[in-house]
């Protein structure tokens, strides 16, 4: 756990949020300023900067975000009209904050290329 990472601390439940999906492994949460009507997030427990950081240790736990993403998006409504899943990785995919996380968005029609 880093001590200052805010996905850390909401792993932790030291920072409170509505509990989406949670296993051994993962968390999901609404995101604080959704992008869309749907828009959640799904961490690793584990902190992992950025997709980049992930090693071959990692490969079962990468495998669990991405069906976990998609079982998700199903229990939330999103299979029948389609959903986006976002990973944004370092300065130029506008990650903001530094811990791993897939954003599951839906609800609206997704509009490409994205920003
Ligand atoms: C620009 C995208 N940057 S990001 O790809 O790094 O995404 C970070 C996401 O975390 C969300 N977020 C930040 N703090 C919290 C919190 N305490 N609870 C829920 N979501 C949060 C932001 O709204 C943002 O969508």
């Amino acid at each position: 756990m880093q001590t200052e990472c805010i996905f850390c601390k909401i792993a932790a439940k030291q920072i409170p949020v509505e509990p989406i999906y949670e296993d051994e492994q993962v968390i999901a949460f609404k995101d604080i300023n959704p992008a869309a009507p749907v828009h959640v997030l799904l961490i690793p427990k584990k902190h992992l900067e950025h997709l980049l950081a992930a090693g071959p240790e990692d490969i079962g736990l990468l495998g669990h975000l991405t069906a976990t993403a998609g079982l998700l998006a199903n229990q939330l409504g999103l299979a029948e009209d389609g959903f986006r899943i976002v990973v944004n990785t370092k300065e130029h995919g506008g990650q903001t904050v530094h811990h791993l996380h897939y954003h599951i968005l839906g609800g609206r029609l997704m509009k490409w290329p994205p920003g």
